[in-house]
């Protein structure tokens, strides 16, 4: 089975659930969130940030996903995340990748249009799949007024512009969602509505969630029991990303989540076993707590399980 594009997860589960995009930066983040894959029998997208290619390289992290694929049998997507110019898209589409993001999000809208459609024009010649994005995703905070959200928040109207025009193949919105573990300062919520109307007018179109971890308090709390210092993080609650995959969301992106798992394991192990060195001792319980955690994410919250 070779690396697989999202086109057909993404028909497959459209309107039911949402696949989760995992972002991958070394051997035992991939080996953790293929085994849960597998073990939950679920369509799976890693994805690779500019910032995973600079650390791991291009070439180590293609060649563990390939070992992932031949490991485990599943259809496996391997997606660019926030490519921010046209040569890193070339690059990974000239380089194995089956998707590649285009975020011209914080460019003017025809400029956004511009670039995204000058990326799908070179990956669809050489049948790779192209996600963009519109709308900001800044931190928001409770008191945001409802012009500065009319103003971050992806436009209904515009998304459905944007989509016709750049021939994308799904879009990332803005609805309230942030990057990172600080998400919300009061109760977090999402623009529901906005949503609805983005789906209504794009009916079957898949749409992605940026900014999804839920920031899972278990390991914000490990993490300060054992020196860490992580005062206020808060993230998407499982419930509204269950509904969000229910609402033409195909694609939900987790990073940060994965980030708390592995650090909240190293930390306690060495704590808990200050005399261990060796590096197998203390990243075999991490790669465990991220495989459960992800095993957690896909069967109950995104409700992707057994979807192949
Ligand atoms: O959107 C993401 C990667 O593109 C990750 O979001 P989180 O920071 O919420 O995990
Ligand atoms: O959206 C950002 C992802 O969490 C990737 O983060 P990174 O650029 O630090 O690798
Ligand atoms: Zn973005
Ligand atoms: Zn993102």
């Amino acid at each position: 089975m070779p690396l697989v594009t999202t086109t057909e997860m993404f028909k497959k589960v459209y309107g039911k659930c949402a696949v989760g995009a995992f972002n991958v930066n070394n051997m035992e983040i991939i080996q953790g969130i293929v085994d849960a894959a597998k073990e939950e029998n679920a369509p799976l997208i890693l994805q690779v940030s500019a910032g995973a290619r600079k650390y791991a390289k291009h070439i180590y992290l293609m060649k563990l996903v390939e070992a992932a694929v031949a490991d485990t049998g599943l259809p496996i997507a391997l997606h660019l995340d926030h490519g921010e110019d046209f040569e890193i898209c070339k690059a990974c589409v000239d380089g194995g990748f089956t998707s590649v993001m285009i975020d011209g999000s914080k460019l003017p809208f025809a400029e956004n249009i511009a670039l995204t459609k000058k990326v799908v024009e070179y990956a669809h010649a050489k049948g790779v799949v192209v996600e963009a994005e519109l709308g900001r995703l800044a931190g928001v905070e409770d008191a945001i007024n409802v012009s500065a959200k009319d103003s971050s928040y992806t436009d209904p109207q515009q998304a459905a512009e944007f989509v016709h025009q750049t021939g994308c193949d799904s879009l990332a919105v803005a609805i309230g969602t942030s990057h990172g573990a600080y998400k919300f300062k009061g109760e977090p919520k999402l623009d529901f509505p906005r949503l609805q109307e983005i789906t209504a007018l794009l009916p079957g179109f898949p749409l992605v969630l940026h900014g999804a971890s839920t920031v899972l308090p278990e390991f914000v709390a490990k993490c300060n029991e054992y020196g860490g210092e992580l005062k206020g993080a808060q993230g998407v609650p499982e419930e509204l990303l269950h509904k969000a995959g229910t609402m033409g969301v195909c694609k939900i992106n987790i990073d940060t989540d994965l980030r708390l798992a592995m650090t909240a394991s190293v930390r306690e192990h060495l704590a808990v076993n200050p005399a261990d060195f060796d590096p197998r001792q203390y990243l075999k319980p991490a790669r465990e707590a991220i495989k459960n955690m992800v095993k957690h994410k896909i069967k109950d919250v995104l409700n992707c399980s057994n979807q192949l």
